[in-house]
């Protein structure tokens, strides 16, 4: 070898290439020194070329389109699933353990079965390494692994804003109340009615109302790993006219005796180190159009003192620290790379 250090291109495959969060790996990895762009799969659209399905990809418009099966998807050193719910688990299981498979869906996500078949309703595929790695000790869980559950998009905006204040024992974790407005995206590319441009313009709606959405159980099992004893959420999602990104509101009662600068010196302390996480300056609240397209958080924090609650929002785009750029994020801590190779930060704006 001459002494001299080989650089190696990872070859990353990504099933659910035609879908918005496989769009969205596939420009980021476009971008990615390290990677080479191995296989595309999808479902219904196979056989067809990627630039009828994502104009946008340009680099890849004549690239053919594979059926999704674990012998097209074995060829790769990663592979990125982006697929429906309870479609990754069977192809995870026939790929070689060698194969790093990074899941933008839910199927791995939880560790209680019996939360996975009451909130999704199918068999319990397993539960793998959570693709949070600001989660503490989990960037070290998340190095050299093969398998990762990248977290839903409400529940990585929401542990977010509120992991300082539960890590630090400031916020009571029984009694969080959290209204998050998400973007269309995040419900996928297929066709539903009360998605149509006409019933979306214009108008905000609030869905999964009533403790019914399934990403309560992510977002408790989140809340236990930072500590809290008995959590409860009470969490409303909200359906907003805007393509992409997420703004979560999130209260909870103060724990200690701590007032509005105190609460921003904590969290920004506890965020220091952290390549994608901004809290901003005091009086400055996140908006959503300044994190879109970035593999960014940016979040706020405060207390209402009437109300002897902390109040914190985070903002995020729900395809890119919300899921595709997530999955590229742990990529390079499974792959040893440093965390932040091909991630932008800057987000598009206005
Ligand atoms: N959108 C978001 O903000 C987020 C999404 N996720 C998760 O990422 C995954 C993908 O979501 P998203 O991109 O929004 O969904 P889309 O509906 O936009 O895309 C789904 C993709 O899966 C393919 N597909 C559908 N059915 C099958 C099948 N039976 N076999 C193989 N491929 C199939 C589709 O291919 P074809 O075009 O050929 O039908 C398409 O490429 C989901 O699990 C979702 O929950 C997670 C966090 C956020
Ligand atoms: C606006 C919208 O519909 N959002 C999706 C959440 C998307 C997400 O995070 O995806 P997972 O399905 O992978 O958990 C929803 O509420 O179902």
């Amino acid at each position: 070898m001459c002494g001299i250090l080989m650089a190696m291109t990872i070859r990353v495959g990504v099933a659910g290439c035609t879908g918005y969060a496989g769009g969205e790996a596939l420009r980021l990895l476009l971008g990615h020194p390290e990677v080479e762009i191995g296989t595309l799969s999808a479902g219904a659209s196979a056989g067809s070329t990627l630039g009828t399905q994502q104009p946008h990809l340009r680099p890849l418009a004549d690239r053919r389109i594979a059926e999704t099966s674990a012998a097209e998807l074995a060829t790769n050193d990663v592979v990125i699933m982006a697929l429906p719910h309870a479609t990754s688990g069977p192809i995870a299981a026939e790929l070689p353990d060698d194969v790093a498979v990074i899941d933008c869906g839910a199927d791995f996500r939880l560790a209680d079965a019996e939360d996975w078949e009451k909130f999704y309703r199918t068999p319990h595929a397993g539960t793998w390494p959570y693709g949070l790695p600001e989660l503490p000790g989990q960037r070290e869980k998340l190095t050299g692994t093969r398998r990762v559950a990248v977290p839903g998009c409400y529940p990585t905006s929401v542990t977010l804003a509120l992991l300082p204040g539960l890590v630090h024992g400031v916020i009571d974790g029984s009694d969080v109340v959290v209204v998050a407005a998400s973007g269309p995206s995040g419900a996928g590319k297929a066709a539903k009615p009360h998605l149509l441009g006409a019933e979306l313009m214009g108008s905000a709606s609030a869905y999964g109302v009533g403790g019914v959405h399934r990403h309560v159980p992510e977002i408790l099992q989140n809340f236990r790993t930072l500590g809290a004893v008995d959590p409860s959420v009470s969490f409303t999602p909200v359906l907003v006219p805007m393509p992409r990104g997420i703004l979560a509101t999130c209260t909870a009662p103060l724990a200690a005796e701590v007032d509005a600068a105190e609460v921003q010196r904590i969290w920004t302390e506890t965020y220091a180190d952290e390549p994608f996480i901004t809290v901003l300056p005091p009086d400055q609240w996140p908006q959503t159009q300044y994190v879109t397209g970035a593999n960014a958080a940016h979040i706020q924090v405060t207390v209402d003192t009437a109300a002897h609650r902390v109040v914190a929002v985070a903002a995020i785009d729900n395809l890119t620290k919300g899921t595709a750029g997530a999955a590229v994020q742990c990529l390079n801590l499974a792959m040893g790379l440093p965390e932040t190779t091909g991630l932008p930060v800057v987000g598009v704006a206005p």
